[in-house]
């Protein structure tokens, strides 16, 4: 879908904010370009929709050539949301989201009736927070209507940039979480920046780790990326407690359970769902104090075992079979 070739993007003060990149996002794929400040992360984004125009290599989108197209008609099919969402302040915002649907020619009440649709879309109830200011907002509402904006033409692809970092910790866990949701439904192409691993991990089908000048350093899944840093600098980036993350990544499976002869039920604290991760096991079972924790198929059913500690360990050694050099 996305295809960067030997991009590179010198500035014209020498600065190489990026080098040689090679990088591919499948259709439907959500990418996190990831690495510490003035990596050139931005400036990645940024060509892809053409803000910036690289030095050397070539961009495509579905086959056809960036450099080429009207930079107008090009942003037109790419959604782009910022940290600072850019909202008008003296207008209301249902205004701010219909500016788009209006650009393109829609009526002003089939924009408005989008305006709403987009509104609930993000979570944002259209006959409590149509009418208001930005400034009346939190900044975890403004940043989902910066959301609701960037979806509001439909485009197939999505670039984020920074697009959960104006919130405290709390709201940018939830809006993650939103946006993943909503990402289900909507299967975009989606390219995401952030100096938060994380979050990468979190959000990312997939995750770049970009080192400064702008190299990248590894290209894999999150379990891959944590299981198998590439060398020292994403091994020091990702940390000495990516073992922790990986909890966080690594579905439980079936076959690490254990059954459930001999375990009386009622000795268990609140079951989990089989779809849990490793961390939701873990906090399971240390918040109801309980050496094991009990797994259900949904949350109706029988239980369909236990999973102990011990096989948290095994589901984790698995997962890096999954995962070979
Ligand atoms: N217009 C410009 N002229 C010269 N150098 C620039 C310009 N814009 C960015 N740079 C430099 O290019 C490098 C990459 O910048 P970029 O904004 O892409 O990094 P980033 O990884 O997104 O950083 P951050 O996480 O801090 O936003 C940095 O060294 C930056 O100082």
């Amino acid at each position: 879908m996305i295809r960067l070739a030997g991009v590179g993007k010198t500035y014209a003060d020498g600065t190489v904010a990026v080098q040689e990149l090679d990088l591919d996002v499948a259709k439907g794929e959500l990418v996190c370009l990831v690495g510490p400040s003035g990596c050139g992360k931005s400036t990645t984004l940024k060509m892809i929709n053409r803000l910036i125009e690289p030095t050397t290599g070539t961009i495509e989108i579905d086959g056809r050539d960036v450099t080429r197209e009207d930079p107008v008609e090009l942003r037109r099919g790419i959604g782009y949301v910022i940290q600072q969402v850019g909202l008008f302040p003296h207008q209301k915002i249902e205004t701010n989201v219909m500016t788009v649907p209006l650009l393109y020619g829609e009526s002003k009440p089939t924009a408005r009736e989008r305006a709403h649709e987009l509104m609930d879309l993000v979570g944002l109830d259209p006959s409590t927070y149509a009418g208001r200011y930005p400034h009346q907002l939190s900044g975890g509402q403004r940043q989902r209507v910066g959301v609701a904006r960037a979806l509001a033409a439909n485009p197939p692809v999505l670039l984020m940039d920074e697009p959960f970092g104006a919130v405290d910790p709390v709201v940018r866990v939830r809006l993650q979480d939103e946006f993943l949701r909503l990402q289900r439904d909507l299967g975009k192409t989606v390219v995401l920046v952030t100096h938060d691993i994380d979050e990468a991990v979190r959000m990312g089908d997939r995750v770049a780790v970009f080192a400064t000048g702008g190299r990248l350093a590894q290209y894999a899944t999150p379990m891959e990326l944590l299981a198998r840093p590439a060398d020292a600098f994403v091994a020091d980036f990702v940390g000495s407690t990516r073992g922790l993350r990986r909890l966080a990544v690594t579905p439980l499976r079936r076959e690490h359970l254990e059954p459930m002869d001999g375990v009386n039920a009622g000795d268990l604290g609140t079951a989990i769902g089989l779809d849990s991760s490793l961390e939701e096991a873990l906090a399971a079972m240390l918040r109801d104090d309980r050496p094991m924790v009990g797994v259900k198929a949904d949350s109706g059913a029988g239980f369909v075992g236990v999973l102990t500690p011990n096989g948290v360990h095994q589901a984790l050694r698995a997962s890096l079979a999954d995962h070979p050099h």
